[in-house]
């Protein structure tokens, strides 16, 4: 059965039942998954889009890997089951870097997450929803999908594979875990392994999820209520982790929020700017997925079985590129500088300049263009 050919599955998460799939399509995996840790998933789905036409040889698939919670829909206008446009729109398209007229993009929703792969808001195989029983994932388990995804579309090598954070981490997996199917690579804002700091920043917000009364282990989607004041909290740590001070300091300073009084129960700016990026992260994402893959990217150590980190970089083979963000105070150019170090086949450590922090990388579109196509020539 070809991806396209699977049934659309239940309603999961920030997918509702009866939405368009628009150009989502679905893989079904129907035999168990062994999971790292022990255990299994029973079956897995994996929802993906696709730009471009895949050559008959195969030679020209490029494999796109989302941050924490990016998706999909890396390109494209908003529309049903879209409400915003692609997240690197700029990229992906007729004469863009990743010309589609050339390649064929495909950017898989990560296994564990809330956007049409199965995760903790889907269904076991006897109907009732994962919630809290959800199994813990690392991020090798869920490139073992995104392994099957490619068996089940003809790819047998991408021509590149390209992620930032958490995308970083499952690209970096792919190349160590099969460099033979990976023939370039671009690590962006991304480590070898999670650091005691970043462990620390997840740490709070999962604390934060699961200390709100309405978490119950996990097993709220049925409630009708959700910890969306704890996933809300988290989003406001986690989103001063994603910017600069000097960002946040030139654009906001110490405004009030319109007419509001601070000193009177009223907001400055930057609280109302975390607010609006709160709401509107509980608005589209699953409390539960936020922990699970939050867990998973505490997991990442690219060295674990393999000898250490600098043992395992060594197994990649892929032509490669290592790019952090000037400004980036989650994911300091410290650590991309250990994997472009590291790393036999990769080029001197490339710096993004952007005031932005972290999500420099999603930002500074035409910098990260320029990277893709030094790899995609
Ligand atoms: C279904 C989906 O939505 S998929 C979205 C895909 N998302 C991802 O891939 C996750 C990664 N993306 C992100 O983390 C972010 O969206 C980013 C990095 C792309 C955003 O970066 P930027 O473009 O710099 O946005 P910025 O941080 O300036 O935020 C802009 C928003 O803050 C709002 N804002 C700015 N100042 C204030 C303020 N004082 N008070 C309230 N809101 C404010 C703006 O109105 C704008 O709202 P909108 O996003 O609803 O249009
Ligand atoms: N803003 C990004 C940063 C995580 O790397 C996200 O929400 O996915």
């Amino acid at each position: 059965m070809t991806p396209s050919e699977v049934p659309l599955p239940p309603a999961t998460g920030a997918w509702r039942e009866g939405d368009p799939p628009g150009r989502r399509q679905w893989y079904a995996r129907e035999k168990p998954l062994p999971l790292e840790a022990g255990g299994e998933l029973p079956g897995a789905r994996l929802a993906f889009e696709t730009w471009g036409r895949l050559a008959s040889d195969a030679s020209n698939a490029v494999l796109v890997l989302h941050a924490l919670t990016g998706d999909s829909h890396v390109a494209g206008p908003a529309g049903p089951g879209h409400p915003t446009p692609g997240w690197w729109d700029r990229l992906i398209g007729p004469g863009r870097a990743l010309d589609t007229d050339r390649w064929f993009v495909v950017a898989p929703n990560v296994l564990g997450g809330c956007q049409g792969s199965t995760g903790p808001s889907s269904l076991t195989p006897d109907g009732r929803r994962w919630g809290g029983d959800f199994p813990f994932l690392t991020q090798r388990d869920q490139v073992a999908v995104e392994a099957d995804l490619a068996d089940a579309l003809g790819i047998d090598r991408w021509a590149l594979v390209v992620g930032g954070s958490m995308g970083g981490m499952r690209a970096l997996e792919w190349a160590v875990s099969y460099p033979e199917r990976t023939g370039a690579l671009l690590l962006l804002a991304s480590t070898a392994a999670a650091s005691a700091e970043q462990i620390a920043w997840a740490n709070i917000q999962v604390h934060a999820i699961r200390a709100d009364p309405h978490w119950r282990g996990g097993h709220y989607h049925d409630t009708g209520q959700g910890p969306h004041a704890g996933l809300g909290l988290a989003r406001r740590l986690a989103h001063v982790t994603y910017r600069s001070e000097p960002e946040l300091a030139v654009r906001f300073g110490r405004t009030p929020q319109g007419t509001e009084d601070p000193w009177s129960g009223g907001r400055y700016q930057v609280e109302s700017y975390l607010d609006h990026h709160a709401a509107k992260l509980v608005r589209r994402f699953d409390a539960g997925s936020y922990v699970v893959l939050s867990e998973a990217m505490n997991s990442h150590d690219i060295g674990r079985g393999r000898g250490g980190i600098r043992a395992a970089l060594r197994q990649v083979t892929a032509r490669t590129l290592v790019a952090g963000v000037d400004s980036d105070r989650l994911y300091p150019p410290s650590q991309q500088a250990e994997l472009a170090s590291g790393i036999p086949t990769a080029d001197d450590l490339r710096l993004i300049e952007s005031p932005y922090g972290h999500d420099g990388f999603l930002i500074e579109v035409e910098q990260v263009a320029a990277l893709v196509g030094e790899l995609v020539r």
